[in-house]
This record gives structure tokens, C-alpha cells and sequence, in this order.
């Protein structure tokens, strides 16, 4: 309750996310020679005031003596610090206003500036307890109210003895002198606060810390802008995803794990554990038992193009939703294909070989040009047809199998069966998805159906080409060579040794997965799946979601959203909406969609809402998971 919380709320670098006398040395020093310098002075003095390492006094004493400021300067200093009031401040006007009363500035800065940014957020004066400068006839500040108790060493402490403050009383500071003030038992709890600056000093000292007021509010269990605080939200990104990523769920607000390389079942399983989003790649395994683990878990990023290596429908059966970058990385497979094609046809990777040996081998046998020539690919998808269209540019006669119909681009031929491209082209390009069912879709008879001296190129997963029956298709020369990205098994890091049936055969090319591995795939994907699943956890859109009913939602407006994830099973809307028309909430927006697994409704009620409707949906047989947002 209100009436017995106090709340005692710092300024500098906690209100604002700058400290307010440094802000005012940058104006006043404006173009002045020694600006530098004398910067870098009064950051030394604020920081070890805030560390306890020297007084506050002479910390102050010190800075002003260093400034050259007045009251003009102040006009500008307070347009500034107005427009830096901390994020996670303005995003919460509610606590500010519902607790005018109970919530105190105190702080070691002054009056003069913190009065006008505070009431900005409708604080009143009265409540804010800080210095004061003095200045001369022409404005220019001289110093400070000696007088005043917060001007004195110690001053926050023996502030808060003559305030004498009835009921629980708060703390929320960034600096060591905020911590003073529990330390001399005045307050119950020391939060430090880290948005703007984590003192390690501090943060040893707090009962709690406190990313944003988000968290504090949350703790608390006051009205806030925010359901959950989005420190709470813990990423693990696992085999070097790019850093734009770890870069966007920081600016976010999430904490962050990032590792180079993929984990093991056991390993995955214990790290998952409080972990809200996973971002993979194609190496890590994603199983069911891994899925048991995790509690906390809402999304996984799979940051390439790949998800056979996840568990999806055991995913939407705990209500995680599963994001890829269906485009982000196709043209660099495609690039590669063309390359190796060339390279294929012209006998280079013997040549190549022959050359780091010490042999010149100069002859146009066994060497092609591309033009003219047939070129088949298996699965006509986003890499299959964009090879299509490059691979026509270069003059191949293009043919595509796909199991699904898909539109021919250019002049392209549908093949109607696998054995019809098989027997007609002089080089096979497997674009295909990594299913169970293409397991070894290209086996000793498919290999051995292929046309004599045609080239394999197998860019899209491992098990989809029989190596064993492979190897002998070269070893008897009815294939001419064969360019080989992904493997049955693969390192699963850079450390781990490689090896393959295929490894020291002439005219084949090896590569160690890297397809999609180009600075442009990858930062595209980190931007793509980062951004896909931000917008998941904020507002429930599960657009290009690989295994989640796709719901494009409208921004939410002045509502609160309710997220009810659950088997897909007849009359469920009907239960729903029933819980809703016994407690008269009304529904300003609903969405649902289903899946064959799952249904996925969201309901948009305007803000009054009674508990009790949250823990009847929760309870509603066959719910998977239910959140709310705000
Ligand atoms: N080497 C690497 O680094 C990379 C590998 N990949 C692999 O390439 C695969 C394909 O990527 P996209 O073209 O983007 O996928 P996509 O889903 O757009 O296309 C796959 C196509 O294969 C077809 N297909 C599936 N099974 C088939 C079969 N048995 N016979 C004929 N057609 C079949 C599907 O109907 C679909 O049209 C990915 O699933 C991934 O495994 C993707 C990116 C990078
Ligand atoms: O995008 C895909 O499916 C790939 O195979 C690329 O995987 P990677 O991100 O390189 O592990």
C-alpha cells in the first residue's frame, strides 16, 4: 500500500541518465581550450565520490571550484537533463503520479536543475531534497549553501534521521552514498539502479539490483507499463551468431549469454534451464529432452535457414514459438553452387592439387564450360529458383524437380519424376530441407542412374546423400567429381577433427558447412531473427513463426493483451470467451489461429480487468501457456 511505502529516489544518473553537474561543466566549457581536461577531472571527482573513496565535500568543493558556470548555462543544462530522464522512468508516468506523495528526491546535486526535470514527471517540489547554489550579482555560481545538511558529509543519512519517515522506506540509487542510507538502518532495502551506470562497489552493497524501474516496480508488484521487466528475459546464443544480435536483445533491455560453438544434449539441458530465448544454429540439437528442461523458455531463434535440428511440434507443445531466416542466406548458397560448378567442370580441385604438389599439368581434358550445359535441382525453393535464375543468366539449361508445384522461372523445365532429372542433366544441385523422409534421397541407385560423368553438388544437409554410395559412383567414374558442404556428422566446433569417406578423392570439393556463411548472410540473419523474435515477446506476432499459427497483430493501444496458447481442440474459443462474458470484460480486439497442434487466440480487454478471469484461463483445460502483456 501506498500510505507505508516510502520511496527514496536518487537523481543523478539514476533519474536522468546523466550526472547533472558534468552535463552542466560540457555547456559551460562550450569551446573553451581546456574543456577536456577539465571534464575528465570532475568525472574523477564524481566517481570516487560515488565509490566512497573521497568525501562528498571535498568532491564537491573540488568540481565547482572547477566549473565556470551561471545561470545561463543552467537555462540549457535543464533543457538537456529534461530530455535525458531515464527510459525505463518515463515509461512508467503511473508510479510517478499515483505516488507523488510517498516518493523523495534526494540527492547530492541541486535544487536548481533537479526541480524542473523532476516535476516533468509531476513530482513537487517539496519533495525534493537537495543543494543549492550561490551566485553573484551577475549570475555566475560561486559555490553552495554550506548550510545545507545534503552539502555535508554524510548528508543523505542525516537527511533521512530529520525526515523521520513513518512505514517502509526504499532506496533507489546508482551511488555508494545512496547505500549509505540503509547501511544506517533507515531504510529496508537498497536497490541499486543500472540503467545508466553499474558501480561494482554498489551493486555488492544492494539487497537487489535493478536494471530499469521496471524490475523494481515489478518486484514490488506496482502499477507499471511493462508485464514482465525485460532484465528478466535471458537469451542464449549459442555457435557464433553474429554479434548484431547479442547487440539488438541488449539494446533491448535482455541479458545476455553468447557462445562460439554448439552444445551437447546434456549440456544444452542443463544451460537451458532459465533461459526465455534460444538462439541457434544448425549444429545444436534442440530434442525433447532438452525441451523438458526448460521452464522459462518462449522462443527460439534459429539463425540460419535450417530447423530439422529442432523438435518443432514438441516446441508447440510447450508453447515456444520457433523463428528461422528463410531468406537471409540463400544467395550466398547460391554464389557458392555456381562457383563450385565452374570449378567442378573445369577439373579444378586436381588441378589446384596437383599445383601445391609441384606438378604442371596444362590440358583441356576433362575440362568444360558451364554454357550449355543441363543443370537439375532438386527442391525448386528460395535457393533452388534463385540458382535457377543466376545459373539461366550464365547459359544452362535449367531443370528442377520439386515434390511440391512450383512456378518455373524463366524458361526452366519441370521435371515430372527425380529418376527423369536424374537421367537428363549433367549436374544434380540438391536444394531440399533436411527431413527425415530425404534421408539418403540420393542412394546408390539414384547415383548410379545419374548420367556418366556428371557432377553432385549437395549444399543443403548431410543425410540426404548416401557418402558411402557416393564414393564408389566416383570411384567408378559414373560421376565426374562432387562438391560436398554438409555431412552426416559435423565438428561441433572449429577444434573438433573432421573426417569423411570422401576426403583425399580427385576432383571433389569439401567445405565445412559454410554454404550460408558470408558477413552479409550472417548479418542479415542476426538483424532478421532478432528482430522477429523481439517482436514476438512484446506484442505475441507470430509472423513467419515455423511452427505457430501466423498472427499479425495490430499494435497494442491503452489494452492489456491476452496470450492463450493451448492444445487444438474443438470449443476452446467458446470456454474462452465464456470466462470473459462471466466477468462482463469487454474485448476490444480477438485473434485466432490454429495449427494442427496448436490454437493460438489473442485477446485485446480494455484495462480494467478482474484476477480472477487470469487464473480461469491459466486453469482452462488444455492451456499450454498464457501471458500477458501491457
Ligand atoms: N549449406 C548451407 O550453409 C545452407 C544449407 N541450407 C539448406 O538448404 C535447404 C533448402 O533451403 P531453401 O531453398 O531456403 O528451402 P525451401 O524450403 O525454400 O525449399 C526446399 C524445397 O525442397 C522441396 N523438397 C523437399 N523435399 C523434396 C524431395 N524429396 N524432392 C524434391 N523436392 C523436395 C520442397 O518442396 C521445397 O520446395 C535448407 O532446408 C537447409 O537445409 C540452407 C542455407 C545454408
Ligand atoms: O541456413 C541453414 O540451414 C544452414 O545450413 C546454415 O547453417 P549455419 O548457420 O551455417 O550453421
Amino acid at each position: 500500500m501506498a500510505e507505508n511505502k516510502n520511496f527514496i529516489i536518487d537523481f543523478d544518473s539514476t533519474f536522468t541518465k546523466v550526472e547533472g553537474l558534468e552535463a552542466l561543466a560540457e555547456i559551460a566549457l562550450h569551446n573553451k581550450p581546456n574543456k577536456k581536461k577539465i571534464l575528465e577531472k570532475i568525472e574523477t571527482l564524481t566517481e570516487k565520490a560515488m565509490q566512497g573513496d573521497i568525501s562528498f565535500r571535498e568532491s564537491l568543493e573540488k568540481r565547482l571550484a572547477l566549473l565556470p558556470a551561471n545561470k545561463d548555462h543552467l537555462k540549457l543544462l535543464i533543457v538537456r537533463l529534461q530530455k535525458q530522464i531515464s527510459t525505463s522512468f518515463n515509461r512508467n508516468p503511473t508510479f510517478f503520479t499515483q505516488y507523488k506523495n510517498s516518493i523523495y528526491i534526494v540527492s547530492s546535486g541541486f535544487k536548481d536543475f533537479i526541480i524542473p526535470v523532476v516535476e516533468r514527471l509531476g513530482l513537487s517540489a517539496k519533495n525534493v531534497y537537495a543543494n543549492t547554489f550561490t551566485y553573484d550579482k551577475e549570475g555566475n555560481i560561486t559555490g553552495f549553501d554550506e548550510d545545507n545538511i545534503l552539502s555535508t558529509n554524510n548528508g543523505k543519512v542525516k537527511l533521512l534521521q530529520q525526515l523521520d519517515l513513518q512505514g517502509d522506506v526504499y532506496v533507489v540509487g546508482d551511488g555508494y552514498t545512496d547505500y549509505e542510507m540503509k547501511a544506517a538502518g533507515l531504510a529496508n532495502k537498497f536497490y541499486a539502479f543500472t540503467e545508466n551506470v553499474a558501480r561494482e562497489k554498489v551493486m555488492h552493497k544492494a539487497d537487489h539490483i535493478t536494471p530499469s524501474l521496471d524490475e523494481f516496480l515489478y518486484v514490488h508488484q506496482m502499477n507499471r507499463t511493462l508485464s514482465y521487466p525485460k532484465n528478466r528475459i535471458k537469451v542464449l546464443l549459442l555457435e557464433n551468431i553474429h554479434a548484431d544480435a547479442k547487440k539488438i536483445f541488449e539494446e533491448e533491455g535482455y541479458q545476455i549469454e553468447s557462445l562460439s560453438t554448439a552444445l551437447d544434449e546434456a549440456e544444452l539441458a542443463e544451460k537451458i534451464k532459465d533461459v526465455s530465448i534460444l538462439g541457434i544454429r544448425s549444429k545444436s540439437l534442440l530434442t525433447e529432452k532438452v525441451l523438458k528442461q526448460a521452464k522459462r523458455l518462449i522462443g527460439v531463434g534459429a539463425f540460419c535457414i535450417g530447423t530439422n535440428q529442432i523438435d518443432l511440434e514438441a516446441c508447440a507443445k510447450k508453447g515456444v514459438s520457433v523463428f528461422n531466416a528463410p531468406f537471409s542466406n540463400t544467395r550466398s548458397v547460391v554464389e557458392l553452387a555456381i562457383g563450385e560448378i565452374i570449378f567442378l567442370l573445369r577439373n579444378l580441385p586436381t588441378k589446384m592439387q596437383a599445383m601445391q604438389d609441384g606438378n604442371w599439368q596444362k590440358s583441356a581434358q576433362n575440362s568444360y564450360e558451364i554454357r550449355g550445359k543441363k543443370l537439375g535441382i532438386i527442391g525448386y525453393g528460395n535457393i533452388g529458383a534463385q540458382l535457377s535464375v543466376l545459373a539461366e543468366n550464365m547459359g544452362l539449361d535449367v531443370y528442377y524437380y520439386d515434390i511440391v508445384d512450383k512456378l518455373p522461372l524463366g524458361n526452366v523445365t519441370k521435371c515430372k519424376s527425380l529418376k527423369q532429372l536424374l537421367t537428363t542433366c549433367d549436374i544434380i544441385s540438391l536444394h531440399v530441407e533436411g527431413k527425415t523422409e530425404n534421408k539418403n534421397l540420393l542412394g546408390e541407385e539414384e547415383l548410379n542412374a545419374m548420367k556418366k560423368g556428371s557432377i553432385l553438388l549437395n549444399l543443403s544437409r548431410g543425410e540426404v546423400v548416401d557418402l558411402n554410395a557416393l564414393k564408389k559412383a566416383l570411384e567408378s567414374g559414373n560421376l565426374a567429381g562432387a562438391g560436398i558442404d554438409v555431412f552426416p556428422e559435423e565438428p561441433k566446433t572449429n577444434q573438433e577433427k573432421f573426417t569423411s569417406v570422401l576426403q583425399g578423392m580427385p576432383n571433389v570439393i569439401l567445405t565445412p558447412h559454410i554454404g550460408g556463411s558470408t558477413i552479409e548472410a550472417q548479418e542479415n540473419i542476426a538483424n532478421f531473427v532478432a528482430n522477429k523474435i523481439i517482436k514476438y515477446v512484446n506484442t505475441g506476432s507470430s509472423t513467419s513463426s515455423v511452427n505457430f499459427p501466423n498472427l499479425q497483430l495490430p499494435q497494442l493501444q491503452d489494452a492489456h493483451r491476452l496470450l492463450h496458447i493451448h492444445y487444438n481442440r474443438p470449443g476452446i474459443l467458446a470456454e474462452i470467451n465464456s470466462i470473459f462474458g462471466q466477468h462482463n470484460i469487454n474485448i476490444d480486439g480477438q485473434y485466432l489461429k490454429t495449427n494442427q497442434q496448436i490454437g493460438y487466440v489473442i485477446t485485446d480487454v480494455n484495462k480494467a480487468y478482474d484476477e480472477a478471469v487470469v487464473n480461469k484461463l491459466k486453469s482452462l483445460e488444455g492451456t499450454i501457456k498464457f501471458r500477458v502483456l501491457y
